[in-house]
């Protein structure tokens, strides 16, 4: 913590306050929050533990002194997880989420704050500051979303499985009319822990028995409201269209091309930097797609993004 508690906009600038916040997972896979004092900014409410980086300070060093102050924890391995940038009536903050892999000690509020274990389900019923939505989104979407190859490949009963289990643990069902065949891939996905996506067709998602549909551009940009089904996600390529899957209350948002692709040589895609941007202005978890592979994975999270998308680099036949 330093030692100014003012919250107020500064007058002279409107740079956004940077911070810097944590989320550390206990062996069980609990995630470790604290509550704010109430005569703080956003008091009462959860928080990942963490606080603002001061003049000259890395976000690494940051981090490692709140956590230390706060908590009473060294942290030994962090990397980054969202980015968000959130305009408050009183101030702008940019939040850089980092997630800790490893830690040394036992967290204590060492402030005289509450802080406690919570299972990732329990995240949604609590009060958080409102920036941190994106986040506690974020954090029930895994890191690796696969795009069906098309057309199916005819080995795919040995390769949906494998490339579910190297970490695609939500797929886009594209390509298939079959409805039969649908429901299969759909039972395959669920058999291996995955969740399932069908193009734009709610309907079609509860016949099959999908988890959420995914809405192409086009097909996104005709609706005016969310499709009733538990996830939705919108192909985005530029800010007007991230705009929209907001409005609609989208859970999340590909965001393409980042790179060239091979189907697509001719579009030179956005690159990182035009990624960042896009993502850091739009309060929805965002996977980067277009040329990503999932060794990517640490480029897309340093612009912000949750995770990565892909179709080839993410099937394992
Ligand atoms: N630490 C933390 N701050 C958050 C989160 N979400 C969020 O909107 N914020 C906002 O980011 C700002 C962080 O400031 P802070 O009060 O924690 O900073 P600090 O530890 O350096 O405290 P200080 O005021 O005692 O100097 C606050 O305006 C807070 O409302 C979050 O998850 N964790």
């Amino acid at each position: 913590m330093s030692g100014n508690h003012s919250y107020e906009r500064p007058r002279s600038a409107c740079a956004p306050l940077l911070v810097v916040a944590a989320i550390i997972r206990g062996p069980d896979g609990r995630i470790l929050l604290s509550q704010r004092p109430a005569h703080k900014h956003k008091g009462g409410c959860w928080e990942f533990p963490g606080g603002k980086v001061e003049q000259g300070e890395s976000l690494a060093d940051a981090l490692a002194r709140e956590l230390h102050e706060e908590l009473g924890l060294s942290v030994l391995a962090c990397q980054p997880f969202m980015t968000v940038q959130h305009d408050y009536p009183e101030l702008s903050v940019r939040l850089c989420f980092r997630e800790v892999t490893a830690f040394a000690g036992q967290p204590s509020g060492r402030e005289g704050q509450p802080v406690q274990w919570f299972e990732p389900a329990a995240l949604s019923e609590l009060d958080f500051p409102e920036a941190n939505q994106p986040v506690v989104r974020g954090l029930a979407l895994p890191d690796h979303w696969l795009i069906l190859p098309s057309p199916l490949p005819t080995d795919w009963h040995d390769a949906l499985p494998r490339s579910i289990q190297a970490g695609a643990t939500l797929v886009y069902l594209r390509g298939v009319s079959d409805q039969q065949q649908l429901r299969e891939l759909v039972q395959c996905c669920h058999a291996h822990g995955a969740q399932a996506l069908v193009a734009d067709d709610s309907e079609l998602a509860q016949a099959v028995g999908a988890d959420g549909v995914h809405l192409r551009h086009q097909s996104a940009l005709a609706r005016t409201e969310r499709p009733p089904l538990p996830w939705v996600s919108v192909a985005c390529h530029d800010a007007p269209s991230l705009a929209h899957a907001q409005a609609l209350g989208a859970d999340m948002a590909v965001l393409s091309p980042v790179k060239a692709t091979p189907t697509h040589p001719e579009q030179p895609g956005m690159g990182w930097a035009q990624f960042q941007t896009l993502a850091e202005g739009t309060p929805i978890p965002i996977y980067a797609l277009g040329g990503v592979t999932p060794e990517d994975l640490s480029a897309a999270r340093a612009a912000g993004a949750r995770g990565v998308a892909g179709i080839r680099a993410f099937w394992r036949r």
